[in-house]
């Protein structure tokens, strides 16, 4: 009896010693799994590093590039940058005109009343259609029949008090939100489709011929004439209504950045010189790369697996698009690691590219109550990652800031080299010029901590005494009312100049 009680004493506490190793050994795989998930973490953060002295060698690789841009014809595509006539007669004109936007999330018709000078903007609205995603690679045909089939719709809606007089067209503002060669000159051609676009027979052709023609198809009688890229439409809407508006950027599921530039720094200008003696300069300035952008593995992955390999490297690094694209893939690696620490029993819910969206990863980004409660939901329902620690919840949150601050520093950087090329970045004796930068797009209105560290960052970089003299202003709906001001500053009814 007595043996038996020792041997049952001795089970038990073998039985107990093998529980406690159990658990010490599952708590040490646990933190070492922690561990790993943290070096994962850490080292992303740190190929992430977007200290001033890299910001100011990306903002003077920028600079270098547009120097190249304005002297150069063609050559490299992110050397493409394309001059414009700055339109300084937008205030005189009268009437009604049509803009559309092609190329961003949605697709959209605008209609605008313009009131001559003093009149401002009279009235305006717009319709928006998502465009179908096989006809986003599909053929060009069918695209432009979408379009001009939506554009007829809208037309038809038009009140009677917008019909135009007998024998008088309505005029259209084409506005590209894709990099195209876009001019006045009533043409323009696709460079490179982006942001899920490619549609093969469409790139070299001529847009406003495809449009023009499918809108005959559907007996829609409009003119197109202004080829308008987004971000030039930035920059006319800005100044429509504010003289000082120097620099436009987009930021909303891509990007892009435009400028005004004295005609005399455009080597290869060779056209009519504007009274103004400026133009606007269409960057193009997704397409920009340089050795000194912090590209990790996750980006270069992200790229090689894109519709468009190798171009629009600063665009995969700093739009709409893709920062929730990054932030999947890291989290993916850390899945790949440590899936127990995830909790979960498959990677399947996280390999779908571009499950996880940017709106998602900024509603994650801004989660401020004290369980992250935003972040676990958003992993739950999106990632089907569930039951997460707050630890885990912790880690996701600073993935979510490395890349959204390389991003907006990365803006910064940009916008840095822009006024570096105006000659605007250091201190002017007497007081610097104002310098007003219109910001538009999706990224750019709802992404709170973007929008901050871009301003916050461009700020620190010029110092205190130059930060006072650069504004930035929400250019709402800016580049659609653009186009259409450009359009109506291209009329050919110039009788209509108040
Ligand atoms: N709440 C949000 N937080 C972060 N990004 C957002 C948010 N809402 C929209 N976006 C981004 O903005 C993009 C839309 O930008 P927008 O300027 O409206 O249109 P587009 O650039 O597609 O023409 C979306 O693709 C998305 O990436």
């Amino acid at each position: 009896m007595k043996k038996v009680t020792v041997g049952a004493a001795v089970v038990g506490a073998a039985a107990v010693c093998a529980v406690a190793a159990l658990i010490v050994n599952h708590r040490m795989r646990k933190s070492s799994k922690w561990g790993r998930a943290m070096a994962i973490l850490r080292e992303f953060e740190e190929k992430c590093k977007t200290q001033d002295a890299k910001l100011k060698q990306v903002a003077d690789a920028m600079t270098v590039e547009m120097h190249a841009g304005l002297a150069s014809e063609g050559g490299q595509s992110s050397r493409c940058l394309s001059p414009m006539s700055i339109i300084s007669q937008l205030v005189m004109k009268l009437g009604v005109f049509y803009a559309l936007d092609l190329g961003g999330t949605n697709f959209r018709v605008l209609r605008v009343q313009l009131g001559g000078k003093d009149g401002g903007i009279i009235h305006q609205e717009f319709a928006e259609a998502s465009i179908p995603p096989s006809l986003m690679v599909g053929t060009s045909d069918a695209l432009f029949d979408y379009i001009a089939a939506e554009l007829a719709k809208f037309v038809a809606a038009e009140e009677e008090k917008f019909h135009q007089p007998p024998g008088k067209q309505r005029e259209l503002g084409f506005h590209l939100l894709i990099p195209s060669n876009a001019d006045f000159n009533n043409s323009g051609t696709i460079m490179r489709w982006t942001k899920g676009f490619s549609i093969d027979d469409a790139v070299g052709q001529d847009v406003v011929g495809e449009l023009t023609k499918a809108m005959k198809e559907k007996v829609l009688d409009m003119r197109v004439s202004a080829l308008v890229n987004d971000t030039v439409g930035t920059l006319a809407g800005g100044k429509y209504t504010q003289k000082d508006v120097a620099v436009a950027v987009i930021l909303g599921t891509g990007t892009n950045a435009a400028y005004v530039e004295r005609v005399q720094a455009i080597p290869k200008w060779h056209g009519p010189v504007p009274k103004s003696g400026e133009m606007v300069i269409n960057m193009e300035w997704g397409n920009f790369r340089s050795s000194h952008l912090p590209l990790t593995e996750y980006d270069h992955a992200l790229d090689n697996e894109s519709l468009n390999p190798a171009e629009q490297i600063f665009e995969k690094m700093t739009s709409g698009m893709y920062l929730g694209e990054i932030l999947r893939r890291v989290l993916t690696r850390v899945a790949e690691e440590v899936l127990a620490f995830l909790a979960m029993r498959s990677l399947q819910s996280l390999k779908d590219s571009f499950v996880l969206r940017t709106p998602d990863m900024s509603a994650m980004h801004h989660d401020t109550s004290p369980d992250l409660k935003v972040v676990g939901e958003k992993l739950k329902d999106i990632l089907e990652i569930s039951n997460t620690s707050l630890k885990t919840r912790k880690l996701v949150l600073s993935l979510c800031n490395i890349v959204a601050t390389r991003g907006a520093r990365l803006d910064a950087a940009g916008v840095l080299g822009i006024l570096k090329k105006m000659g605007r970045d250091t201190p002017k004796q007497g007081g610097s010029e104002r310098t007003v930068i219109a910001m538009d797009g999706g990224l750019y209105e709802h992404y709170t901590e973007y929008r901050m560290c871009l301003e916050n960052s461009l700020k620190d970089l010029l110092g205190e005494e130059l930060a006072t003299s650069i504004v930035f202003v929400h250019s709402n709906d800016g580049s659609g009312i653009g186009a259409a001001l450009l359009r109506a500053s291209h009329s050919m009814y110039l009788e209509d100049q108040a």
